[in-house]
């Protein structure tokens, strides 16, 4: 059977990357997204945006929705103190099987929880399941129609405390317009807009970063 688009991703970072070293793995991934095959991973561009955030949040808990094949995970999980962890929700098993091997060999596994099913059924059992008490950082970058029902049950569970941090992908394209509303107009979110472009794309894309205020 032919391979897929994501086997060929790890394909190129199993041959090309240096072993245990994120920043090859992220360029390795960057260069294959860009020259060859184009992906959904955040990239280069935004991807900058997502560490500035990630160094402004300095997480002790993470959690990201939508893993794909893990370049967004590795991203956040190079820049995360000793002790701190980033869970990711990913729906698709095969993405979460290709995900999990690229974060081996980005040497990030010891850091990285991947947890396979929906946001939805997952977000409740983080407290039991997982030991998470708050999140400190969120990244939204899954099915943009969950971005906002996702992060009312964030809000609703609990785990939200004054200072969380949410970034979400793809605010323009694909867009996420019922999440900017929501978000925009909620008393205890404090939003910034970042202009930037779909990944590898000329095209016009943005992230959304919102502070819960408590
Ligand atoms: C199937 N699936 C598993 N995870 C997801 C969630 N991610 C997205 O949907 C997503 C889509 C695009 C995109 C797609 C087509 C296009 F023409 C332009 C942009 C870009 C992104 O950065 C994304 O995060 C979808
Ligand atoms: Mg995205």
């Amino acid at each position: 059977m032919d391979q897929s688009k994501e086997q060929r991703i790890l394909n190129s970072v199993s041959y090309n990357a240096v072993k245990g070293d994120p920043e090859s793995v992220l360029d390795c991934i960057d260069n294959y997204c860009s020259q060859k095959e184009w992906a959904m991973n955040v990239g280069d561009e935004k991807g900058v945006i997502l560490d500035k955030v990630v160094e402004e949040a300095d997480p002790t808990i993470a959690l990201e929705f939508g893993t794909y094949v893990g370049y967004s995970a590795i991203r956040i999980a190079r820049l995360l103190k000793p002790n701190a962890r980033l869970l990711t929700i990913e729906f698709n098993p095969e993405f979460a099987s290709i995900a999990r091997e690229i974060i081996e060999i980005a040497g990030l596994s010891e850091k990285i929880t991947i947890i396979e099913g929906h946001s939805q059924d997952i977000i409740p059992q983080l407290r039991e399941k997982y030991q998470v008490d708050k999140v400190d950082f969120v990244f939204l970058d899954h099915w943009k129609e969950r971005y906002c029902p996702d992060t009312i049950l964030l809000e609703e569970c609990g785990y939200l405390k004054k200072g969380s941090i949410l970034l979400a992908d793809n605010i323009v394209y694909p867009g996420a317009p019922d999440f900017v509303k929501y978000i925009r107009s909620h008393k205890s979110f404090d939003c910034t807009n970042y202009p930037s472009h779909l990944e590898y794309m000329k095209v016009e894309d943005a992230m959304e970063k919102a502070v819960y205020m408590g």
